[in-house]
């Protein structure tokens, strides 16, 4: 699977007490590390389309501390280099997305992805050289009943819907006024994290206590500066715990959450028809707009980021109809291809310091060439100092300044001259040597070729 597509990985939980109570049995198997397969209830169905290959597919007993190797920390390392990642939770309610998401806040073992993001991030950061400067900033939201909320402001009601615009082509997606918090240590987030929960949108259904009745979306940016190199470069990470896909009936949902569930259902109709779209090659308009959620996502869904889908289901019969349609749904997501990219900037100071760089590398080198020309007017004439003419010329166009420009020059006079690749000489030294330069003798005019090294960097001007 090329790393531009977007990684699917399947996760099946174990039984529930209610699926037990109910008679169900386990119709799901998995075989590791890629498929799935969801056993035919009848014999007359096809295994065909039962069958469903990820990018990994994990059982009820794998442990949380896999998914994160799996699912996150390659999309994590990614953010901390520039790019943007998104890992996001997709499956019926009750399927474990929040249990993988978060997991147990407080339980080393039990944790989930976001918590042991975080404590990866400040890993690496603590961990990173003194030229390197990280800043972290959080903003959690949620999308609920087609209405952007900030879940980090004093007062989440009465509060004005944020707006999602975009900034001009390729920039990617923005949330205008979406509160952004600085952030230190892992406990800083963890806070925020506790705050955002306890504003989010949940109600009891018969499926889940806590059943979550919005889309929460975690948002870190990481602004990393090299300070030697004048570098920056900014990524964005999304973790997005979707709310359930349900069956209205079965969820007995009514009033606000039977509202509720209706956005929730069309949102995610929406991401599927996105989905769709984009892996439909006859297919011209993706329906980004149809939806806050797919509008959101865009940038992660066939556009600029590194993007891992966790699907979730039940094994159990008694959800079978809702597993299948979310393999399905994960099956399709796997085709679709995103043009990850780093995102470079640089600020004023750092523009300056790089002119100032490349102001200083283009006089050193003007004395360079003013010296080899020198030289070549000194020897000239000859066929061989024609080539060492054209050597120069070759220094001279080579804009590369992550080498000294007489060592180059050398180089390029040293091959042309007869030195050939993989061969280093001394010849600098030996033309000093031969005074006068001209007349050179038919002998002389041949540059003496010293072997040092196949290693075409260890050749030196002297
Ligand atoms: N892989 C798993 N291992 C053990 N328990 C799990 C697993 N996945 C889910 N559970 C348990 O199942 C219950 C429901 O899970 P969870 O709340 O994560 O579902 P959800 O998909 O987020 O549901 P909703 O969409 O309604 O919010 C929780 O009690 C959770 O601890």
């Amino acid at each position: 699977m090329s790393d531009r597509n977007v990684r699917v990985i399947c996760r099946i939980r174990p039984m529930n007490e209610k699926e037990l109570k109910s008679g169900g049995r386990c119709c799901v198997s998995v075989a590791p590390p890629q498929t799935v397969s969801v056993v035919a209830a009848n014999e007359r169905a096809s295994a065909d389309d039962r069958t469903f290959i990820f990018d990994r597919a994990f059982s009820e007993n794998s442990t949380q501390q896999e998914l994160f190797e799996v699912a996150a920390k390659p999309v994590v390392d990614s953010v901390l280099e520039g790019f943007n990642g998104t890992v996001f939770a997709y499956g019926q309610t009750s399927s474990g997305k929040t249990h993988t998401m978060e997991g147990v806040a407080d339980d080393t073992e039990l944790r989930g992805i976001i918590p042991r993001m975080v404590q990866h991030v400040f890993d690496v950061v603590g961990a990173a050289d003194k030229h390197i400067q990280y800043t972290l900033k959080v903003s959690i939201f949620e999308i609920y009943m087609e209405k952007v909320r900030d879940l980090l402001t004093a007062a989440t009601s009465g509060i004005p819907d944020i707006r999602i615009s975009e900034e001009g082509k390729g920039k990617g997606i923005v949330l205008k006024g979406l509160s952004e918090h600085a952030v230190a240590t892992g406990e800083e987030v963890w806070a925020l994290m506790v705050r955002g929960r306890e504003n989010r949108s949940v109600a009891v259904t018969n499926m889940n206590a806590h059943s979550s009745r919005s889309h929460m979306l975690f948002c870190l940016t990481v602004h990393k500066r090299d300070i030697r190199e004048f570098k920056s470069s900014v990524g964005k990470l999304y973790l997005v715990d979707l709310a359930g896909s349900e069956r209205v009936q079965k969820s007995g949902a009514e009033g606000t959450t039977l509202d509720e569930a209706k956005k929730i259902n069309l949102s995610l109709l929406t991401l599927g028809n996105v989905i769709n779209a984009l892996t439909d090659a006859s297919s011209r308009h993706v329906p980004y707009r149809d939806s806050k959620l797919t509008r959101v996502l865009q940038d992660s869904l066939g556009g600029n980021a590194k993007t891992t889908l966790i699907i979730t289901a039940s094994p159990s019969t008694y959800n079978e109809a809702e597993t299948l349609s979310t393999l399905r749904f994960g099956q399709r997501a796997r085709a679709i291809k995103n043009d990850a990219r780093v995102n470079q900037e640089y600020t004023v100071e750092e523009l300056k310091a790089l002119l100032a760089k490349a102001e200083k590398t283009i006089a050193r080198q003007a004395r360079e060439i003013e010296e080899l020309e020198r030289l070549v007017k000194r020897l000239g004439g000859t066929k061989r100092l024609s080539q060492v003419r054209d050597a120069v010329a070759m220094a001279t166009a080579d804009s590369d300044t992550s080498e000294d420009g007489a060592t180059k020059a050398t180089r390029h006079a040293a091959v042309a001259a007869g030195g050939g690749k993989g061969t280093g000489m001394r010849w600098y030294q030996r033309l000093w040597l031969c005074p006068p330069f001209a007349p050179l003798s038919t002998k002389r005019d041949e540059l003496r070729v010293v072997p040092v090294t196949s290693d075409a960097s260890s050749y030196t001007a002297e």
